[in-house]
């Protein structure tokens, strides 16, 4: 594992995915998608934005195997913006993603996995 920098300033990643999030609500409120992007991939339903989920997720897989660490991000910020997108086109709110994530503070993917029924 290398060891890089952590996380220097969650204050400016959580405002960064809040203005996201608020940009994108606002493009599926009232966005055309003849000049938004986010208009027209909403507008094409859930599939279409699973589907860049998936090719973006690919992307960053490649880009964390073998790409610079710009690259990286870059392909990192991709996926977070079209699982944003895939979220809202449905219909899932943020809070139940932070209700997931929350659920899960303090309690080891590994213990996680080993309290599944059916694990031995
Ligand atoms: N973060 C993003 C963002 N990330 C990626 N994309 C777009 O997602 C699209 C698909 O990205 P790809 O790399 O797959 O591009 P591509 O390979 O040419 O696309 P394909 O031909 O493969 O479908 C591109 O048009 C990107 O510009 C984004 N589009 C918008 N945002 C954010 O959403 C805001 C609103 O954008 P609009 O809805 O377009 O106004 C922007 O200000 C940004 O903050």
């Amino acid at each position: 594992m290398t060891a890089k920098a952590p996380l220097a300033s969650p204050d400016r990643l959580a405002a960064a995915l809040a203005h996201l999030a608020e940009t994108i609500d606002a493009r599926a409120l009232d966005g055309d998608a003849s000049s938004s992007w986010t208009a027209k991939l909403l507008a094409k339903g859930p599939d279409a934005a699973a589907a860049k989920v998936a090719e973006e997720g690919g992307e960053l897989a490649d880009a964390v195997r073998r790409e610079s660490d710009d690259r990286v991000a870059s392909e990192a910020a991709d996926v977070i913006y079209h699982v944003f997108v895939a979220l809202r086109s449905r219909g899932v709110a943020l809070d139940a993603v932070a209700g997931a994530l929350e659920a899960r503070q303090g309690t080891s993917g590994i213990a996680e996995k080993a309290a599944r029924p059916g694990t031995e």
